[in-house]
């Protein structure tokens, strides 16, 4: 196994490192180091555990190891499964130095974060993310949290993790439409404020889609080293962090709407990214041709950009009045100025939001 990569998040005393590398999941020596207690839980899902679960405990010998396996999909990522972990940790008897460990997407990493951050007002986790999405995006950052049936995230908390562990390995038994669907944030960091990674990822389309392994490295450590920027210096998302929401307005408000099972997060964050790169257009703030170049990258990653059949403009016009970024009631978008550019706009009107969604 080759040395792996490590980026760093730097958040003063809570500090973390990212390790990025094929073969990461044996190495335990290097993660273990982050564990302080006696008490592991680990959280994974009945998709995850049958291929991952038995190397990262086999590299926890000698420790009080506990795992939870919870159902699969996004319409799990529930308070009430919040609650299965919560009573896992209960029963373990885990102090206040026990590690809660994430192995699995964004589903599993946002669900155990969040019991991690609730059990005893906060303890250690680690994240081993096993999708695209969740070793480009979700992993990194600290936001954690569940689903409420009005919306997505609703709950949730600010709670980094002790280290973030990419095994890339993990990548080869992940389903073609999930891959894709990670791609989606990896355009993100692009889109919203690096034109240059995003004319690289326009060269190397062909190269991501055939999961050629140097590209998907790359992709994932500009991602990596993008967010942990960002979250450097937001970390609470008072301000810069919001841009790393470009698409999700839309894209949460299709996801609620669906009852999170029908479009992917990646597919649903894919379609809201070409809606607001098209608002912005249609208000005069950006070059629609910019729109148009978004739209073929999203094509040429197989990712979706129209509505699904049967989407209704005014059930996600109000679904996106609950996003978490509005103030007072009024809603506040992440639009761009063009490719590398987003800003936040907060006054855009309704007319013009029902506009892009009836001609998506
Ligand atoms: N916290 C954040 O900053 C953040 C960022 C982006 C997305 N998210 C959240 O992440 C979630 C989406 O994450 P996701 O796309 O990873 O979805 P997911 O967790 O549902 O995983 C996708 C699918 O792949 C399966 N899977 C996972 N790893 C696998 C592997 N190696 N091999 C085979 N199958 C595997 C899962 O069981 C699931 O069926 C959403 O809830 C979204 O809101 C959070
Ligand atoms: O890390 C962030 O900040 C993000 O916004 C990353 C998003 O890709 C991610 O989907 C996040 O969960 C959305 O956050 P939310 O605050 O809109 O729920
Ligand atoms: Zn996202």
């Amino acid at each position: 196994m080759s040395e792996p990569r490590q980026l760093d998040v730097v958040l003063g005393e809570r500090s973390y490192p990212i390790w990025i590398g094929a073969g990461l999941l044996s190495d335990s020596a290097r993660w273990r180091r982050a564990i302080r207690g006696r008490h592991v839980l680990i959280v994974s899902n009945t998709i995850v555990a049958p291929l991952y679960l038995d190397a990262v405990r086999h590299g926890l010998a000698g420790l009080d190891v506990v795992s939870v396996v919870l159902p699969d999909g996004e319409q799990h990522k529930t308070l009430a499964h919040c609650s299965v972990v919560l009573d896992a940790l209960a029963q373990q008897k885990a102090n206040r130095d026990a590690c809660v460990i994430a192995l699995g997407g964004g589903v599993v990493g946002d669900l155990a974060g969040f019991a991690a951050a609730c059990w005893m007002r906060g303890i250690d986790f680690l994240q081993i993310p096993t999708t695209l999405l969740a070793q480009v995006d979700s992993s990194v950052g600290g936001k954690t949290g569940v689903n409420l049936p009005a919306g997505k995230n609703l709950v949730g908390a600010f709670h980094q993790p002790r280290a973030v562990v990419i095994d890339t390995d993990t990548l080869r038994s992940l389903p073609a439409r999930e891959y894709r669907s990670g791609l989606a944030e990896v355009v993100k960091y692009g889109a919203i404020g690096d034109a240059d990674f995003f004319a690289w990822l326009e060269q190397h389309a062909a190269a991501l889609i055939a999961r050629d392994s140097a590209a998907v490295a790359e992709a994932i450590a500009r991602s990596c080293l993008h967010k942990a920027g960002v979250v450097a210096r937001d970390e609470r998302e008072d301000g810069e962090r919001a841009l790393l929401n470009f698409g999700h307005t839309f894209g949460h408000a299709l996801e609620t709407a669906s009852g999170y099972g029908q479009l992917l997060h990646g597919e649903a964050v894919a379609i809201g990214m070409l809606l607001a790169a098209r608002l912005s257009a249609q208000l005069g703030r950006a070059p629609a041709a910019d729109s148009e170049r978004l739209q073929a990258l999203l094509q040429a990653l197989r990712l979706p950009v129209a509505l699904p059949p049967g989407s209704n403009a005014e059930t996600l016009l109000r679904l996106m009045y609950l996003d978490k970024k509005n103030l007072s009631g009024q809603l506040r978008l992440i639009l761009w100025r063009g490719l590398g550019q987003a800003e936040i706009v907060p006054d855009v009107s309704d007319v013009a939001i029902r506009q892009v969604l009836q001609q998506a």
